[in-house]
């Protein structure tokens, strides 16, 4: 982007003019300024001096009140119109005011020109202008001091040239024109990498968002999968726990006690009795049924079912064998014992109220666990409970 400093002459301007006078020359000019233009009139005569004649145009940044940073400006413009009677250049000169060891000075930047006769558009490049050979030789403090210094420009200066011989020259100076940049090349590649890395940065931020997004996303899903996974784990006990369990009466039914049965003959041997099976079995039930209805039977289950529950001890299992016959395993028990048992069972039974009122009995076959498998075991209690019913029911018959 091009930045313009435009400079019209003018009575504002403060043009004025420059001659050799002050170095002890005698060269004579006159300065008029109009409205757009600036003109000079000059003689040069030939003395001890340089001689020349010129415009000086004063360059102030009105918001500083500074000179002017040309350094990131390229080139200078203006129209000239030269009349002289002789072949001559015309000198253009940049003033730099700079501070050096604690003194202020002026760097002088020049470029030459060669105009022809009349009015002429020139256009000069500032990386052009140059520190004239003099100003080195008496101005210049060591080698590192040979270079330009545009960063305050406060004045530009049009003199006449070279040609040292007794002239007449009339200079008029029309539109003055600096352009710029608004920042330069090197600021400019700064902007971009810094533009670049902020870009990347964003682009970098963004993703880890995205990301971080996705993993909340996921991790919330694998939190909800969980609490699935437990809802269903703990709904597929629920159902093998119903799949084990009597409906009516809430025992352990006969799938659950066959696998109940078969993890205690496996258990190591122990001393003692491994375990004994009770079988018990409601006498003439069916009469019960008949008389008092099928509901009012199967409260009498529910009954008998919470009553053999409570009076059985707690590693006891009570199980509904199937129909109105039930079923207690009880671990490390000897016949003998779960014989007692049977008949404390047998003789307290009027305590079930739906029992008591409708003369209800039960028989009873026990068998200890000698040895020879589940079937074998709970076949011979079977038997003793046959026995009991064949015996004329009501009692409580143990297996060999
Ligand atoms: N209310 C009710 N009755 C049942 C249930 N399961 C089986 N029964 C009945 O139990 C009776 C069993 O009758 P039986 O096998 O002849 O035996 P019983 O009448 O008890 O005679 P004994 O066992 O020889 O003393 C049948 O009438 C079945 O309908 C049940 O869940 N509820």
């Amino acid at each position: 982007m091009n930045y313009v400093v435009e400079i019209e002459p003018s009575a504002n301007t403060g043009i004025y003019l420059t001659n050799d006078i002050h170095e002890g020359g005698k060269s004579e000019g006159a300065l008029l300024i109009e409205e757009g233009f600036a003109e000079l009139k000059c003689k040069t005569h030939t003395s001890a001096v340089f001689a020349y004649c010129g415009f000086l145009v004063p360059l102030r940044d009105p918001e500083t009140g500074l000179g002017l940073n040309l350094s990131y400006f390229t080139s200078l413009s203006f129209d000239l119109t030269f009349d002289s009677d002789v072949r001559d250049t015309v000198l253009i000169y940049l003033h730099g005011e700079e501070f050096r060891m604690g003194e202020s000075r002026t760097r002088i930047h020049m470029q030459p020109i060669n105009p022809m006769p009349g009015m002429a558009h020139y256009h000069l490049e500032l990386s052009d202008f140059f520190i004239p050979s003099w100003w080195l030789l008496y101005f210049a403090q060591d080698q590192s001091d040979s270079g330009t210094n545009l960063r305050n420009v406060i004045g530009l200066q049009i003199t006449t040239g070279d040609n040292r011989t007794e002239k007449n020259t009339r200079l008029a100076l029309g539109n003055i024109e600096l352009k710029g940049k608004w920042i330069y090349a090197g600021q400019l590649y700064f902007y971009l990498l810094l533009g670049g890395l902020a870009i990347v940065l964003i682009r970098g931020l963004t993703s880890a968002f995205r990301y971080r997004a996705k993993y909340l996303e996921s991790r919330e899903r694998s939190a909800e999968l969980y609490k699935l996974n437990k809802l269903l784990s703990v709904e597929r006990d629920k159902f093998e726990n119903l799949s084990k369990t009597d409906p009516l009466t809430g025992c352990i039914n006969r799938a659950g006690a066959r696998e109940l049965l078969e993890r205690l003959v496996c258990i190591a041997p122990t001393e003692g009795p491994k375990a004994a099976l009770i079988l018990l079995d409601i006498d003439h039930f069916k009469q019960i049924n008949d008389s008092y209805g099928h509901e009012e039977g199967d409260r009498v289950l529910v009954e008998l079912a919470a009553y053999l529950r409570s009076r059985s001890r707690n590693e006891d299992a009570v199980v509904r064998w199937g129909g109105e016959e039930f079923a207690i395993i009880c671990p490390q028990t000897s016949g003998q014992q779960a014989s007692l048992l049977a008949e404390h069972l047998r003789t307290r039974l009027p305590e079930v109220i739906a029992v008591q009122a409708k003369g209800i009995t039960c028989s009873f076959g026990v068998a200890e666990f000698v040895g020879s498998g589940v079937e074998a075991w709970f076949r011979r209690a079977d038997a003793a409970l046959y026995q009991a019913k064949a015996e004329g029911r009501h009692r409580v018959v143990l297996a060999d």
